[in-house]
């Protein structure tokens, strides 16, 4: 309740990603955009089958990366919608599973550059502004517009610049290079453990 009796509706923020493995760039823009928006919550979305890549490890792994560099923040989460659904993964499924989940929500989809320069790409597109606002997100070596998107729908915001991408991750880690303070520790553990990325 505020002051004037008027109940907020929660706000609520989905960070969708392949996350092979997630790194301190999805971190740090999840947090941001969770402050600039009085987010209550940023759910974070491993992808089942991303349609757009190849290659990818396997969604439990990921899975559980994403819940070891989440844990430590009260208001971050982890939803299976994206692996449990089946089949390729496309947004305007994940919005819809999570509003039933969430029906009195705002949402609000975390996005890089590079993710929403594509977006006139992805399935349904049209229909994904009903569902959530979109927030686009900078990143280092990708140009940020949001030109052409429907402007009540699609903002965008500055983050601190971190130079860091799962695929960079994946190559060190196939060198023989370090990933740690590119990904939480126990991510880095994580990979070790289970010989990820080696002979990528
Ligand atoms: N360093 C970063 N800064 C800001 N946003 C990022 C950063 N890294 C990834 N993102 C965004 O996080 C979302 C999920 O990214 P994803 O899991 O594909 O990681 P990635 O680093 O782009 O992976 P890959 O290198 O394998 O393509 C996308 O919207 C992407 O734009
Ligand atoms: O809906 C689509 O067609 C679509 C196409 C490509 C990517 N996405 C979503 O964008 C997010 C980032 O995807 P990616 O492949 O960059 O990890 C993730 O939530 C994907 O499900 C969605």
């Amino acid at each position: 309740m505020t002051d004037t009796g008027v109940t907020r509706r929660p706000r609520v923020g989905i960070m969708g990603g392949t996350f092979d493995p997630i790194h301190h760039g999805h971190l740090v823009a999840a947090s941001e955009v969770a402050q600039n928006y009085d987010l209550d919550e940023v759910i974070f979305v491993p992808t089942g089958q991303p349609w757009m890549k190849t290659g990818v490890s396997s969604g439990e792994h990921r899975y559980l990366m994403t819940v070891i560099a989440t844990a430590a923040n009260p208001r971050f989460t982890v939803s299976r919608v994206d692996l449990e659904r089946g089949g390729p993964t496309y947004t305007i499924d994940t919005l819809r599973d999570i509003q039933a989940e969430r029906p009195d929500a705002q949402l609000y989809f975390i996005s890089g550059a590079d993710a929403i320069a594509q977006i006139l790409e992805w399935k349904d597109h049209e229909e994904l502004w009903k569902l959530a606002k979109f927030v686009a997100v900078s990143r280092p070596g990708h140009a940020l517009s949001i030109r052409g998107l429907p402007e009540q729908s699609v903002s965008s915001m500055e983050v601190p610049a971190l130079a860091i991408s799962s695929s960079d991750c994946r190559a060190r880690v196939n060198g023989g290079y370090p990933v740690w303070y590119l990904v939480p520790d126990g991510v880095v553990q994580y990979i070790t453990k289970h010989h990820l990325y080696r002979g990528a």
